[in-house]
């Protein structure tokens, strides 16, 4: 495997003097090429921060970023996609769902039935082959945000970056854009990395976790996820190997803190949510099935 992305040394500080916050704190790792790893941190540490400095959307105060060896100076590099959490103000809602597919390709050196083609193959990779005449308020959410996602592989990105991109869907729909991601990230072989603040999601999308402090971010943990690759949202979840290591990412998490005893009751309320969350989905997914 080759090195896809190369974060080091990453500082980044919003603004100056007393005021000043400092949001992520000496960052380094590597995502090797073909690699779906996940970076899961508490509210607020910086998650957002971090990713937006990978991709290129603000300037770090000091460290690097490279992509395939080429560091990201100024701006988006071309070969890098973003899936935001807010596919109602990602997408156009005056253009219709194949358009919004293809406007990024206007930038791109590819003729019109060229971007008209990735474009219907990014949908149907999605599973929204029919749509493509539709509006992006014609559809639900589920649907808009696989529009995102679509629109995103249409640029078939080195790198896919996803910052909490089912955050905002409700958690059936979660399962299956989560089922959705694994799927395309292993037909296309992309390296994806994702940011969460969801300690289940993390381990079941990913290959590799990166357990984040509490701000500012730092690293505390990179962990390899030995699931199978083929992964069930009710079997997977059930099992001893993904209980144990979401307990572990769990007890990172909110270990160490200062504030020990007020962590350890957040903890406990954030995992009992997370858990009952995690039930609901699945009594849906089994009432369906
Ligand atoms: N543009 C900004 N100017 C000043 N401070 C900011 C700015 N953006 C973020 N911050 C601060 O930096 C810290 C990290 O924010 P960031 O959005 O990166 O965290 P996060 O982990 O993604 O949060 P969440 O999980 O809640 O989305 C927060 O304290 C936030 O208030």
């Amino acid at each position: 495997m080759s090195t896809m992305l190369e974060v080091s040394g990453l500082n980044h500080r919003y603004g100056t003097g007393e005021k000043a916050h400092v949001a992520v704190n000496d960052l380094s790792f590597t995502v090797e090429a073909g690699e779906l790893a996940s970076i899961v941190g508490p509210s607020g540490c910086g998650k957002s921060t971090l990713l937006r400095c990978i991709a290129g959307l603000i300037k770090p105060t000091s460290g690097q970023v490279s992509l395939h060896g080429e560091a990201i100076s100024s701006g988006v590099p071309d070969d890098l996609a973003v899936v935001f959490q807010d596919y109602s103000r990602s997408l156009f809602p005056w253009l219709s769902v194949a358009k919004n597919v293809e406007f990024p390709l206007r930038w791109r050196n590819l003729s019109r039935s060229e971007r008209r083609t990735r474009a219907q193959d990014a949908l149907d990779s999605v599973g929204l082959s029919g749509v493509g005449s539709k509006f992006p308020w014609q559809l639900s959410g589920g649907m808009q945000q696989r529009v995102s996602i679509a629109r995103a592989l249409a640029s078939r990105p080195a790198l896919l970056l996803m910052d909490e991109p089912f955050a905002s869907v409700d958690a059936q729909t979660r399962f299956e854009l989560e089922d959705l991601t694994r799927r395309v990230q292993r037909e296309n072989g992309s390296t994806v990395l994702v940011v969460t603040h969801d300690i289940d999601e993390s381990v079941y999308l990913s290959d590799r976790v990166l357990v984040l402090s509490k701000s500012p971010a730092s690293i505390v943990a990179d962990l390899p996820v030995g699931l199978p690759a083929d992964r069930d949202q009710i079997t997977t979840r059930e099992s001893a190997e993904f209980v144990t290591l979401r307990g572990e990412v769990a007890r990172l998490l909110h270990g160490g803190a200062p504030e020990a005893a007020a962590a350890a009751s957040d903890a406990a309320e954030y995992d009992l949510a997370q858990q009952e969350a995690a039930s609901d989905a699945a009594a849906e997914v089994r009432a369906k099935s």
